[in-house]
């Protein structure tokens, strides 16, 4: 597929167990790579931060957005498209 962009994704979720794995499962059925993932907790207690780095179409990123924004026990779903460091650095 052409036109695929870096995507960070920012999912706040419940700290039950198996909500990361469900959230996961929507990526690779869709055969979308994960480059990175960071879990940690979030300044909330009880919920967690899940950051997700993947390459994507804009639009097929934008339709797994909203179908892990409609899972049970995921509270947030933040999104920016990550700007090659080769454009942050010609802007200094
Ligand atoms: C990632 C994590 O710790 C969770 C949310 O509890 C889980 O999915 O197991």
């Amino acid at each position: 597929m052409t036109g695929k962009k870096e995507f960070t994704v920012t999912v706040y979720m419940q700290n039950r167990t198996g909500v990361l794995n469900r959230v996961s499962i929507i990526f690779s059925r869709r055969r979308v790579n994960i480059e990175s993932l960071n879990v940690t907790s979030s300044e909330m207690p009880g919920i967690k931060k899940v950051v997700f780095v993947l390459s994507e179409a804009e639009e097929a990123m934008r339709k797994i957005i909203r179908q892990i924004e409609k899972q049970i026990d995921v509270l947030q779903v933040y999104h920016h498209i990550n700007s090659p460091v080769s454009a942050i650095a010609s802007n200094n």
